[in-house]
């Protein structure tokens, strides 16, 4: 049987391995259970089986696919595949070279390449269309399957930059599948965050070995995964994900929301911040907890309104950002995360890169440094000064949040001298193959926040963390029929409003501290947004 390249699913391809085997299943009901429930390609990759063994276990589990007519792809051993004639063949960087292996299979056997990089994208683009016919991006994350790996996990960022030089090349033909550490709590993540920056390409399926192998029961996992990758939403967070545009009237419903909701905001912050963040929380009518124990992540995450900020100038363990990062998403609490220093040092971009890798985040706010540098775009570009100072170069730093939002499947928060909010969550809607059909970041919904400048606001410690205390109270606040957009903007709205109000009345900047908190307090409760100095337009 030949399989037309062009009508190969890739959506759920499974990788064996029999040293992974549960008691009472072997190679072949692992597969066959896979088969069963959804598994569209198979490769038999057997890394410690002598050449005999694994003839005889290809040829079994040749047997099987083709009674589901789904093809048989054998790693590395092309001798083994010209000689059970299988459907194709998967080789790595290391392995025998792409054209001697196409010349050995022929022209219509299935060739797949490992790729962790765009320079090998530019060397299979060179190879032209009739050579790599998918490529397996990976490592996305680290896994123990595959032993002495020779890539660090690439994350999402890794197979956006790949997907990138796919287009860039003009590989138009080249398939792709994600694979490294796989599984159903990352798989939507996976699908949105993964699309190439000019919207045309996503992935066109995941690759697993251990989710399926390792698995008691093989069909229920399966079924698990063939549901994810069938579906096309992922609510990541309990509320609307929807991209109108908030006004007024929508942001006063959100703040009556957090009044009756009271949500429980779980800081793991920095020192300096701890205090003011508290404060500012209970002014917001929310309930503080400055929390960084591992142990009591989870428990936290599911008190009712629970929401998580992360500020990663917090000195806690980097196992306990992850447990708390976890703990969230596992229950669909929101999380606002706020890089601090983001590249400032190779220390904090090591950190933040391997938050952002780690985790879906609901809300992701910075100053204007750290938002260009997450859009890895640098402030030579900017027009102005420094991006933390006047002579802001405002379309660079829309596009910069813009991009933002787009890569991380997120709200983008851009905070200074004006503040703009992007909205990159897509209603939480997701595909393979086509991306966002074609919507790119400069498309995305973005709200410019503006109140003139507010000098005083750079003289005190945590009025930056403290917006993301507020963006924390309005998102955790939201009912399910809240809508996370008007959460976001409204907070900025609010705090740049107060801000304003403080600094009228402050003598300088140690009264400006207290005068901010009542400026929040009296704000929040009054609740009447078309009083409030900051102005709210549509950037497009
Ligand atoms: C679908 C898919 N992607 C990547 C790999 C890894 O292949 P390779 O880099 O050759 O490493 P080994 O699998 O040989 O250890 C794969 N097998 N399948
Ligand atoms: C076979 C393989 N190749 C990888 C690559 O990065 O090229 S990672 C990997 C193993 C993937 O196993 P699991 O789904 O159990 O994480
Ligand atoms: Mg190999």
């Amino acid at each position: 049987m030949v399989f037309a390249k062009n009508d190969v699913d890739y959506s759920l391809y499974l990788v064996t391995d029999s040293t992974m085997l549960p008691p009472g299943t072997t190679l072949c009901s692992q597969v066959e259970a896979g088969l069963k429930n959804g598994v569209t390609l198979v490769q038999i990759r057997e890394k410690d089986t002598e050449t005999r063994d694994f003839v005889e276990e290809a040829l079994e589990v040749q047997k099987i696919c083709k009674k589901y007519k789904v093809p048989l792809i054998i790693n590395d051993r092309i001798d083994v595949a010209m000689a059970i004639d299988a459907d194709g063949v998967h080789v790595g960087q290391s392995d025998m070279p792409i054209p001697m292996v196409r010349r050995l299979l022929g022209p219509s056997k299935i060739l797949g390449w490992s790729v962790g990089k765009p320079s090998e994208v530019e060397t299979l683009a060179k190879w032209g269309p009739d050579m790599v016919d998918y490529i397996g991006v990976g490592t996305l994350f680290p896994t123990l399957t595959k032993k002495n790996p020779k890539k660090s996990p690439m994350g999402p960022q890794g197979a956006i930059a790949v997907l990138d030089a796919l287009e860039e090349f003009k590989a138009i033909w080249c398939r792709t599948v994600g694979i490294g550490g796989l599984h159903p709590d990352n798989i939507q993540r996976v699908i949105c965050q993964c699309v190439s920056s000019n919207g045309k390409r996503s992935l066109d399926g995941i690759s697993l070995v251990s989710d399926i192998m390792a698995a008691p029961d093989a069909c229920a996992a399966t079924k698990r995964l063939r549901g994810l990758l069938d579906g096309s939403k992922y609510q990541f967070v309990d509320c609307k994900l929807n991209e109108t545009f908030p006004t007024t009237a929508s942001i006063q419903s959100v703040i009556s929301q957090v009044s009756s909701n009271r949500p429980l905001v779980q800081h793991i912050t920095n020192k300096v911040h701890q205090n003011f963040g508290a404060n500012v929380t209970l002014a917001l009518g929310s309930s503080p907890i400055m929390s960084e124990i591992e142990s009591e992540v989870s428990e936290l995450a599911r008190i009712p309104n629970a929401s998580l900020l992360l500020n990663t100038g917090s000195v806690a363990p980097i196992e306990t950002l992850k447990a708390a990062i976890n703990a969230y998403n596992e229950v669909n609490r929101p999380i606002t995360f706020d890089p601090v220093g983001y590249s400032a040092t190779e220390t904090r971009l090591c950190l933040n890169n391997t938050l952002l890798t780690y985790g879906q985040f609901t809300c992701i706010k910075g100053n204007c440094s750290e938002i260009l540098s997450l859009a890895k775009l640098n402030k030579d570009k900017m027009k102005g000064v420094d991006a933390n100072s006047g002579n802001m170069d405002i379309n660079l730093l829309v596009r910069a949040t813009q991009i933002v939002a787009f890569q991380y499947r997120t709200i983008a928060v851009c905070t200074g001298e004006f503040d703009c909010v992007a909205n990159g969550i897509f209603d939480g809607k997701y595909k393979l193959s086509s991306g966002t059909a074609g919507i790119t970041a400069e498309d995305l919904p973005c709200m410019i926040i503006e109140d003139g400048p507010i000098p005083i606001m750079g003289d005190i410690t945590a009025s930056g963390c403290s917006l993301g205390s507020t963006i924390a109270c309005f998102i955790g606040g939201l009912n399910s029929t809240g809508n996370l957009f008007d959460a976001v903007v409204g907070a900025v709205l609010l705090y740049k409003s107060a801000g304003k109000l403080a600094s009228t009345r402050c003598q300088g900047s140690g009264s400006f501290h207290v005068q901010l908190i009542d400026a929040l307090y009296q704000l929040f409760h009054e609740n009447k947004p078309e009083s409030w100095s900051a102005s709210l337009k549509k950037f497009n």
